[in-house]
């Protein structure tokens, strides 16, 4: 038995963009053929593109794909190597999640997804059916063009597996590896030694842990080849794919590829000996259970995949690739990574200038501004290794004319032709955060406006004060609850109207054409609690923090202060977080977590037990006092949680209309994908909070009881 080079890819393919996703799985194969690779895995949904989402529906998407594979097929790379290619296929007219095996202008098979993503962000039983006829196939004709490309009239559609004449490969997809009884334990007993996973897979943080285990649990226990595959890039909507393709041998890692990378095609390869897994596999238990193993029929190809390795040749090449230690990001890379990757696709593929962003001095708009920069920064080292993709997207961004040879070379000088930032200054603004954003704009290089808006702000009062004969006043002057609410929201939303006005017009100022797209800074624990004007400066075109929390982007700040060499970023940190809406007196000093009557890290509790946890008022509250019991009484803890739940139902109607932000938390309250629910609540929940209260009597009445005992 000789060695086999085996391949894995990551592909940043774009919804619907046929012309450009077929181009990047050819470079991907003609990549690995010139490694010498025998087998290439690409990831779910590659021809398409995974985020098509009910444009799988169309009948369009489907011919579309058949017409990509053909060129495929009839393709020089795609000659003497194995391919498994991902499309939707219509079986019987019904539509499948597939991945396509074609060897030398032939289908092998069809396989199609047997076990469907549908949580959080996934909806793949809307477009698609689960094949739930484990091991078996049936026929599928094909097209008409494929029948005159490859020769055959129908191919095996179904659960099967391929038979090479030195090795056996299963196909496992996606969140099939996320079940329990995934593919792979049957197929690997059965004595498929090569898997293959395709995925379209997106980012969350901290979550690369699960898959990576997942990974290499899968061939942990019984031993196999699993190659990972996986999309990389933002595809079209609020998900980042976060590529990480990999190749695993027996539980190790023999090959790793990047996380968040601007390339559009990454491929990775590793040489394998299959007498590995099978030495991996001589346990007697493991082989009582695989000598019982169902069978899968097998589809036969007349070829090999490894190479004999030829005695006058350098053996070298053909020595199986070393294990290697798995890398992860820390949290507070990923937020730096994930998100500044997300923000260049969207800005290459809008074809807008660059991008706008209101800059108040404080820690969010600090965040958006940071991951801006570090964009900037990708951008530079992209250009540093050669990317050529990158040099001509940057080329046309900033506006330089056909057969310039500008080259960005330098974070800040890039970032001052694509990055505008603005600080909107009011008579309740405090001059630290006025310098604080113009000097984090000098420290980036953005193009900063600073500007005062009272004239604004008193011309809107005075309209409002001539039409209605009354004349609103903060409060610290006398006002009302609303009066006061009404003259913060009024500064805040001329912000948004502002902000637009700029966006649109700034190129014209620095002569230049097009437009920019407006940044959003409103964090994940404000969405949930409401804590933001409807129609603010919240209201953006895309948010690149609306899914992290205060926490996570408080320690991004603080990494970032030191990874990116930026000092200033250590005055955002030690600034109280305040909106600055409303006057400031001798007594009084606008504070968010004040307002807001909870603080952020509670806010993140709150969050993750509503979503994650999947609790109510009654069974968050029970929870809590286990958690919280040691320094909050049973009263404290009910008021706490009776308060978060009124503030988040009174307030949902804010998400339904929440700028669309990087998906990067498994707590969200992203209204539109992630986190369905009513925007019009019983926001005073009286039956939950009866019962919380009940049982907030019954616990202050038994340790009144226990203390009694005590004494
Ligand atoms: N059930 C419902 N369904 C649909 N829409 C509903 C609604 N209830 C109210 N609305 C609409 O929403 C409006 C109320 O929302 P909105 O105008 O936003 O006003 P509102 O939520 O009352 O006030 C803004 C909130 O954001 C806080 N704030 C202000 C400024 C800055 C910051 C910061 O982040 O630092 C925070 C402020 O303390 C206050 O809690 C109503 O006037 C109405 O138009
Ligand atoms: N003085 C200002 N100049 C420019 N933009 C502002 C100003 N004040 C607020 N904004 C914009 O409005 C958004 C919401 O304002 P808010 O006061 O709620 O801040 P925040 O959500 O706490 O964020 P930050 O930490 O950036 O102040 C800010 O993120 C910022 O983009
Ligand atoms: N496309 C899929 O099947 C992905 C589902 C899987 N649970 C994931 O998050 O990676």
């Amino acid at each position: 038995m000789g060695s086999l080079i085996t391949l894995a890819t990551s592909l940043n393919q774009w919804a619907l963009d046929f012309e450009g996703n077929l181009e990047r799985i050819l470079t991907s194969i003609a990549i690995a053929k010139s490694r010498g690779a025998t087998l290439r895995v690409g990831p779910e949904l590659e021809i398409t593109g995974y985020g098509c989402l009910d444009h799988f529906l169309e009948g369009d998407t489907v011919k579309h794909s058949w017409e990509v594979l053909a060129k495929i097929l009839a393709s020089e790379e795609a000659k003497d190597i194995v391919c498994d290619i991902g499309m939707p296929v219509v079986h019987k007219d019904v539509i499948y999640n597939c991945r396509v095996i074609i060897y030398n202008k032939k289908i092998l098979l069809i396989r199609p997804k047997m076990w469907l993503a549908n949580d959080g962000n996934y909806r793949e039983l809307r477009f698609f059916t689960p094949w739930t006829r484990y091991r078996q196939w049936q026929d599928h004709k094909l097209p008409k063009i494929i029948q005159a490309l490859t020769g055959q009239d129908k191919v095996p559609f179904g659960d099967a597996v391929i038979s090479t004449q030195d090795t056996c490969i299963g196909v496992e997809m996606c969140e099939e590896m996320f079940t329990p009884a995934s593919p792979h334990i049957d197929m690997g007993l059965d004595g498929v030694e090569i898997f293959t996973n395709s995925s379209g897979s997106h980012h969350e943080l901290r979550k690369l842990h699960t898959r990576v285990d997942l990974i290499k649990g899968a061939t942990k226990q019984h031993g196999g080849v699993y190659l990972y595959s996986n999309q990389q890039g933002c595809d079209g909507d609020r998900l980042y794919y976060d590529g990480c393709a990999m190749i695993v041998v027996n539980g190790e890692v023999v090959a790793q590829g990047s996380q968040f990378s601007l390339n559009d095609v990454e491929v990775l390869t590793a040489t394998i000996d299959i007498e590995d897994v099978r030495s991996y596999r001589l346990r007697h238990s493991r082989n009582m259970q695989a000598a019982q193993a169902e069978s899968y029929h097998r589809i036969e190809v007349d070829s090999d995949l490894s190479e004999k390795v030829p005695l006058e040749e350098d053996v070298s090449r053909y020595r199986a690739t070393e294990a290697q230690q798995v890398r992860y990001h820390i949290p507070e890379e990923e937020i730096a990574l994930g998100p500044a990757c997300w923000l260049w696709d969207y800005l290459r593929r809008s074809r807008t200038q660059g991008y706008f962003l209101p800059l108040s001095g404080g820690i969010d708009s600090c965040a958006t501004a940071t991951i801006v920069y570090s964009m900037c920064r990708l951008v530079v080292e992209a250009v540093e290794g050669g990317n050529s993709q990158v040099i001509a997207d940057a080329r046309r961004i900033v506006g330089e004319p056909e057969g310039s040879d500008y080259v960005p070379s330098d974070p800040k000088e890039f970032c001052g032709r694509i990055f505008h930032t603005c600080y909107m200054g009011t008579e309740n603004s405090s001059d630290e955060t006025r310098q604080r954003a113009k000097q984090l704009a000098q420290d980036i290089g953005s193009y900063h406006i600073d500007l005062n808006m009272d004239t604004l702000v008193s011309a809107v009062v005075s309209l409002f004060g001539f039409v209605t004969g009354r004349t609103p006043q903060f409060r610290s002057q006398g006002g009302s609850n609303a009066e006061n609410l009404a003259l913060q929201n009024i500064q805040a939303r001329l912000r948004m109207v502002i902000s637009y006005l700029f966006a649109q017009l700034l190129p014209w100022v620095r002569e230049r054409a097009g437009g920019l797209l407006v940044l959003g800074s409103a964090n994940v624990d404000e969405s949930l609690r409401g804590y933001l004007t409807k129609y603010d400066c919240s209201s953006a075109d895309i948010n690149p923090i609306g899914g992290i929390s205060k926490t996570d982007l408080k320690k991004f700040i603080a990494y970032a202060r030191d990874a990116f060499n930026l000092e200033i970023l250590d005055k955002f940190l030690n600034a109280v977080p305040t909106a600055e809406l409303e006057p400031i007196t001798e007594t009084y000093v606008q504070s968010d977590e004040a307002d807001m009557g909870m603080t952020y890290d509670e806010l993140s509790v709150f969050g993750r037990l509503r979503k994650v946890a999947k609790c109510g008022p009654y069974s968050m509250y029970i929870r809590l006092t286990k958690e919280w019991g040691a320094f909050l009484s049973p009263a404290q803890i009910a008021e706490k949680v009776k308060l978060f739940f009124f503030e988040h139902a009174r307030n949902r109607h804010k998400m339904t209309t929440l700028t669309p932000a990087y998906h990067a938390e498994s707590y969200s309250p992203d209204d539109n994908r992630f986190d369905m629910r009513p925007f019009l609540y019983p926001s005073r929940f009286p039956w939950q909070f009866k019962k919380i209260d009940e049982e907030a009597a019954r616990l202050e009445e038994l340790s009144r009881t226990d203390k009694g005992k005590e004494q």
